[in-house]
């Protein structure tokens, strides 16, 4: 008889050991997912089916966009590396996902009436990721989905008679004015209800108007917005059993279901492609400043087992969980900067444009100075000898870009904040020894460097989707700066 291979050791029982609780819990459930084509959404799903491949469905509430259905996005992420593992394990994925209709942005979602009956009727636990978070959106667009979409959702949850959870994600800097934020909902100085009827009947050039007195010493709608929409989560809990996850900078996969696991290019991720492709030579930061990141499937392992403990503990009142690295695993951003510089070395980037040789600048005299010399004066040089060789001009477009985007990235690289784990540590306490090896959310464990090591891997794979082989002509072409 030959012997089987373990493919799936989080599947398995173990040895005198027992199956995962929170595994059999989500089993025979029908669960509903915001923003499941998102970053956090796809890891969710995953890790979702990987280890309760028997549960029952996945609803998501999903739009078609740049020119594909909704099957085809669906078709598309299960048809992606990120999913290779669930194929195997769960082999009847597709007719598992009911990809509904909606858009968070119109009234009711838009949502048929069928579907929102099957969804009000059969719904178990629902999961709330889907958000705007560009730092940039009009405050009216930010408002739309960040509040009255979760106002909404709300809604609709407390009319589903079977539903166990509810449980939204949000962000750790929504209260980034402050430096000690602790696992509550802080108040807001104007009601979320005011905002959302004012965005009604305001017009947008007075909206931009108001804007900045509005969030006030928030950064930015994103982080404004989102402060909101935890208020309007606490105030319109009802008898929901209601959590709130706050992450911090959400970075690619640590450990599932592989290493490295990146999709976009939001925190660091667009950041170490410039740095990486030589048009990024400096950057304003404080390199003793805690670099808060968090792994995605950290933050996902936590979501799923506050999704389990929520529902079966229903705690008496809404509990918030910080999913953050500094005060249990801290790591500042000059250590950051320069393992990921060290990677390159080893991983060079195809066809950059410099050779990669970043540095931080402490103040913004120096700032300004680096990018007139470092920044705008090559990519001025560059266009010129691109219009003498008869080509498009190009590069002070893509350089202005990148200036403005470390612009706005500057908050939060060079302040430390504070966050309580208090919730999030009990949580980890309540675990048995099996959830707490499935759905692993302990940062205490992670080995920095070799977590940046394979973030710029997995940039160079999934998001540039460059070849290994191609790394000698690489550092071959990095030779010749
Ligand atoms: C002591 C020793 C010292 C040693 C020193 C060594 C020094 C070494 C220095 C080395 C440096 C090395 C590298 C750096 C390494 C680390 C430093 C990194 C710092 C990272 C800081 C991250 C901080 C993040 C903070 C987040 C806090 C909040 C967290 C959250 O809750 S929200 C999630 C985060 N949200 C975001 O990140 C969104 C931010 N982005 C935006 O808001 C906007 O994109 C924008 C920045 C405003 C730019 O807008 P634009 O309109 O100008 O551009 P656009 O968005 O249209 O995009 C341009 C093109 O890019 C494409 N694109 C954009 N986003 C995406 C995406 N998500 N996925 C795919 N593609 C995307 C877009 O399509 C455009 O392409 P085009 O259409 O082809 O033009
Ligand atoms: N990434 C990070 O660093 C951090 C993220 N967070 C929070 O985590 C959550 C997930 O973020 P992340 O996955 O990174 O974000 P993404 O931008 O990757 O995903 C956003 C999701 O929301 C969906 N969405 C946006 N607008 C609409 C709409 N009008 N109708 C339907 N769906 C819509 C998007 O759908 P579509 O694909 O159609 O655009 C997408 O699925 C958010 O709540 C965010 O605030 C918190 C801390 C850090």
């Amino acid at each position: 008889m030959g012997r089987e291979r373990n493919l799936f050791p989080e599947l398995s029982e173990r040895k005198g050991g027992t199956m995962s609780t929170i595994a059999a819990f989500y089993s025979g459930k029908s669960i509903l997912i915001t923003g499941a084509t998102g970053f956090m959404g796809k890891v969710l799903m995953e890790k979702l089916f990987r280890t309760s491949p028997d549960l029952k469905v996945i609803y998501i509430l999903m739009r078609p966009k740049a020119g594909q259905t909704l099957q085809q996005r669906v078709f598309q992420i299960l048809n992606s590396k990120l999913f290779e593992k669930v194929k195997e394990v769960c082999p009847t994925v597709h007719d598992k996902i009911r990809a509904i209709y909606a858009d968070l942005n119109q009234n009711d979602f838009a949502i048929s009436r069928e579907d929102m009956q099957e969804l009000l009727s059969c719904t178990n636990i629902i999961f709330h990721c889907a958000a705007t978070v560009r730092f940039d959106d009009p405050l009216r667009h930010a408002v739309q989905l960040n509040v009255t979409a979760t106002q909404q959702l709300l809604l609709m949850a407390s009319q589903m008679p079977k539903l166990e959870a509810f449980i939204h994600i949000s962000t750790a800097f929504s209260n980034c004015n402050l430096t000690h934020i602790d696992e509550v909902v802080y108040p807001c100085p104007v009601e979320p209800k005011k905002i959302i009827d004012s965005m009604e009947w305001l017009d947008d050039s007075i909206i931009d108007e108001i804007t900045p007195k509005l969030i006030g010493d928030q950064p930015n709608t994103y982080t404004y917005t989102k402060a909101l929409g935890e208020m309007v989560v606490q105030q319109e809990s009802g008898n929901l059993n209601i959590a709130i996850v706050r992450p911090s900078i959400v970075g690619a996969t640590w450990q599932e279901p592989f290493p490295g696991w990146v999709d976009n290019l939001n925190g660091p991720s667009g950041l170490i492609i410039a740095a990486g492709k030589g048009f990024l030579r400096a950057i304003k930061a404080t390199p003793m400043a805690v670099a808060d990141l968090i792994p995605v499937d950290t933050v996902v392992n936590l979501t799923l087992a506050v999704g389990w403990y929520t529902a079966v503990h229903r705690p008496k009142s809404t509990l918030v969980y910080h999913c953050t690295s500094g005060n249990l695993n801290p790591c500042n951003w000059g250590k950051m900067g320069f393992q990921v510089l060290a990677t390159f070395e080893k991983i060079p980037f195809e066809r950059a444009f410099r050779r990669p040789n970043a540095d931080f600048t402490s103040n913004n005299f120096m700032n300004q100075y680096w990018n007139a010399v470092s920044h705008r004066a090559p990519a001025i040089i560059y266009d010129f000898y691109l219009r003498l060789t008869g080509r498009k001009p190009r590069m002070t477009k893509l350089m202005n870009r990148l200036l403005r985007t470390t612009s706005m990235l500057e908050y939060f690289i060079n302040r430390s904040w504070e966050w309580s784990t208090y919730n999030t540590e009990m949580l980890m306490s309540e675990l048995s020894p099996e959830d707490q090896r499935v759905f692993n959310f302990d940062v205490r464990q992670l080995n920095w460097l070799e977590y940046i090591e394979n973030y710029v891997l997995g940039i160079k794979k999934y998001l540039l989707k460059e070849d290994m082989a191609g790394i000698p002509e690489a550092k071959q072409h990095l030779k010749r700066f």
